[in-house]
C-alpha cells in the first residue's frame, strides 16, 4: 500500500526449539496487529509451518523479498527466510549448534534491517542463552550483542509494562560480582537513559525515577554496605543537578509497592532479580523488555524459550503482543515527535 503509515516491524523467530515460533504464529492470528502494523517475521520457513499446525492458527506464511511491495494484512504472515533447518532434525526443547547459529543469523539480519532503515522496529522472541553458547555465540543475550553491533557504549535494560517499569544497572552478573561492576558512572548513565526514554519513547513530559539501594534498607546509615553513600547516592545527586527528577537510594523492599501504585515512571534497580522479580510478578503475561541508548527500537517478549512447554500450542502469546504493539508505538513516535 502506497503511503502506508503502518510501522513496518521485524520480529525474529528466536530459538527454532523454544517457544517463539508458536507464539509468534498466535499473536499474527490476532488481526488488530495489522491495524497499527506491517510485521514480517525473521526465521525459518519450515518451523514457521510447523509451529502453525501446533498453534492451531489459520494465516499463511508466505516468503518475501521486498518488504515495500508485500501485502500487510490479516491471514498472511510475511516471512523473510534466514535458516532452511530440517523437520527430521528438529526436536521441541532440544537445541543444537544449529538451531543456536540459526537463532543468532535472524538477530543478526533484524539489526542489519534496523539499521538501513529496512525497518521501523525490531521485535525479538526468545533465545536460549546456552543454546547461543553452544552455536559459539560469544554475547550472553540480545541486549549485549544488539549494543556492539550498533556500536552503542551506554545502553540499558528495561523491563515496562502498565503499571511498573524496572531499568537494570547490571544485567547478567553472578550476585557475587554485582557489587564490583557498579560504579557512580554506571548509575548516573542508567538514571539518564531512563529519563530520556520516558520522554522521548513513553511520551511522560516530567518523568518521576525512583533509584534503588542495592543492600537492605538501603544500607542503613551504612550499617549493611557502602555502595548506597558512596556510588548511588552521588550519581542521583548528579542527576538531580541536571534536572531529573530523581530520587533514592530507595529500600528495594517497599519501592515496588508505591511504583505500581502510581508514584514512579520507573525505577532503576542495581541488579536483575531485584527489578524482574516484582517486574514478572505483576507483568508476566504481559510485560515487554526494551533496550535503551541504541539507534533502533528493540522490544522483546519479558519471557524465556520456556523449552518445558515448547511445542505444546499452550504457551501465552501476551507479552510478545505487548512487545510488538510498544515497538510499532515508538516507531510513530520517534517519527513524529510530540
Ligand atoms: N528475551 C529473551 O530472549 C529471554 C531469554 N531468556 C532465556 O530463556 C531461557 C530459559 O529461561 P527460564 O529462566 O527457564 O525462563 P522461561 O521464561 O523460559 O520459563 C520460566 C517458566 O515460565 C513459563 N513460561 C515462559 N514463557 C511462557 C509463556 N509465554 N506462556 C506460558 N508460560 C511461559 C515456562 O514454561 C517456565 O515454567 C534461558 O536461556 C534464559 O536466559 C530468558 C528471558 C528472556
Ligand atoms: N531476563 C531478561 C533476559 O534475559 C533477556 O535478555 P536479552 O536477550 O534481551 O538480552
Amino acid at each position: 500500500m502506497a503511503g502506508d503509515q503502518r510501522p513496518l516491524i521485524g520480529i525474529t523467530m528466536g530459538d527454532p526449539v523454544g517457544v517463539g515460533p508458536e507464539i509468534l504464529c498466535m499473536a499474527l492470528d490476532y488481526t488488530e496487529i495489522y491495524d497499527f502494523a506491517r510485521p514480517v517475521v525473521i526465521g525459518d520457513p519450515e518451523i514457521m509451518h510447523m509451529a502453525a499446525g501446533i498453534a492451531r492458527t489459520g494465516p499463511k506464511i508466505r516468503a518475501v523479498n521486498d518488504l515495500q511491495t508485500a501485502v500487510y494484512e490479516p491471514g498472511i504472515v510475511n516471512l523473510i527466510s534466514a535458516s532452511r533447518l530440517c523437520r527430521d532434525a528438529h526436536k521441541w526443547g532440544h537445541p543444537s549448534a544449529e538451531t543456536g547459529r540459526s537463532m543468532i543469523s535472524y538477530i543478526e539480519a533484524g539489526i542489519d534491517m534496523a539499521k538501513s532503515g529496512q525497518i521501523d522496529a525490531l521485535v525479538t522472541c526468545p533465545i536460549n542463552k546456552a543454546a547461543m553458547k553452544l552455536a559459539g555465540g560469544i554475547y550472553p543475550g540480545h541486549t549485549e550483542m544488539l549494543a556492539q553491533r550498533t556500536t552503542t557504549r551506554e545502553y540499558a535494560m528495561m523491563m515496562a509494562g502498565s503499571r511498573l517499569r524496572v531499568v537494570l544497572a547490571t544485567i547478567h552478573k553472578a550476585l557475587r560480582d554485582v557489587s564490583a561492576a557498579l560504579d557512580e558512572n554506571r548509575i548516573a548513565t542508567v538514571i539518564r537513559l531512563t529519563h530520556q526514554a520516558l520522554k522521548s519513547r513513553f511520551g511522560i513530559a516530567r518523568p518521576r525515577i525512583a533509584v534503588c539501594g542495592l543492600n537492605p534498607h538501603a544500607g542503613e546509615e551504612e550499617m549493611f554496605g557502602h555502595e548506597e553513600a558512596r556510588l548511588i547516592r552521588p550519581a542521583i545527586a548528579g542527576a538531580v543537578s541536571q534536572g531529573i527528577l530523581a530520587t533514592g537510594p530507595h529500600p528495594a523492599d517497599t519501592v515496588f509497592y508505591y511504583a505500581v501504585n502510581g508514584a514512579y515512571d520507573a525505577v532503576v534497580c542495581m541488579y536483575h532479580d531485584q527489578g524482574l522479580i516484582p517486574f514478572k510478578m505483576v507483568h508476566f503475561h504481559d510485560g515487554v523488555n526494551t533496550t535503551l541508548g541504541l539507534p533502533i527500537i528493540r522490544t522483546s517478549v519479558d519471557h524465556g524459550t520456556a523449552y518445558d512447554i515448547a511445542g505444546k500450542g499452550i504457551a501465552d502469546p501476551g507479552s510478545l503482543m505487548a512487545a510488538i504493539e510498544m515497538a510499532a508505538d515508538h516507531a510513530r513516535r520517534t517519527k513524529h515527535p510530540v
